[in-house]
């Protein structure tokens, strides 16, 4: 059976500066994190700095279009260029501040991927459709959008990211066990389409992750590591949240 390798992703949102990236840089060699996948996602003009570094970097997110006139967007094959490895895909602030809608999410996914990158497709319910019973429901139909339009293989190179949105920025986290639940459920999912994608896909938990949280969360056996927001901005927080993975391979 292949082992899941731990992974913390910072989503720095529209905040940082170069001042950041160079402070986390060292934070993150200082701490010699070796069995822990460390990856940072600045704001775009501060890929290169990061990249430069020695950082694992990845963008925010990408357009869906190749080229053309779509002023504004960025092209997923540049960002691969520039020396990024990862992108974020459908966020909750992207679908709701700005429309995302599951197809759209979809096809940013594919260009990721064709352009190398390798996509976190963000996933998760709102608080309402929490208290509404819908979890699961949102969820696949999330996931669906990408299965049904490019095979569940496709999952084989990409990561998920469960992230309620009601503990996103709210220092409301999800109770292990509540995170542990849809994991597995995400996981017996994709499971039943293919044992293999399933048993290797790694699944981050976001929302309101911190040094406090991190330990318990990183421990449940389907949760494979975190996608920070606020703490990924405190060089810190950060190292401590990516060394409580370390010790959870
Ligand atoms: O991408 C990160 C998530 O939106 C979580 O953000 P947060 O840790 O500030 O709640």
């Amino acid at each position: 059976m292949k082992l899941r390798k731990k992974m913390v992703a910072g989503n720095w949102k529209m905040n940082g500066s170069v001042e950041l990236v160079n402070q986390m840089a060292n934070a993150v060699k200082a701490a010699e994190l070796d069995n822990v996948d460390v990856v940072v996602f600045p704001p775009f003009p501060l890929l290169s700095n990061a990249i430069n570094t020695g950082l694992n970097v990845g963008s925010q997110t990408v357009s869906h279009e190749e080229a053309g006139a779509f002023t504004g967007e960025v092209d997923a094959s540049l960002v691969y260029e520039l020396g990024c490895k990862y992108t974020l895909v459908g966020h909750s602030e992207r679908r709701s501040l700005y429309g995302e809608s599951d197809s759209l999410i979809a096809k940013k996914f594919a260009r990721a991927q064709s352009s190398q990158l390798i996509p976190i497709l963000c996933v998760g319910e709102t608080e309402q459709e929490r208290e509404q019973d819908l979890t699961e429901s949102v969820i696949s139909k999330q996931l669906d959008a990408v299965i049904d339009d490019l095979g569940v293989v496709s999952l084989d190179k990409s990561v998920i990211a469960y992230e309620p949105v009601w503990a996103i920025g709210t220092g409301k986290t999800a109770t292990p066990e509540q995170a542990q639940q849809v994991h597995q459920f995400i996981r017996t999912k994709i499971a039943a389409l293919d044992a293999d994608v399933a048993q290797s896909l790694i699944i981050l938990y976001g929302g309101s992750v911190n040094e406090s949280s991190s330990e318990l969360l990183f421990a449940q056996p389907d949760i494979d590591g975190g996608l920070v927001g606020g703490a990924s901005l405190k060089p810190d927080s950060f190292v401590s949240i990516c060394q409580s993975a370390q010790g959870n391979v």
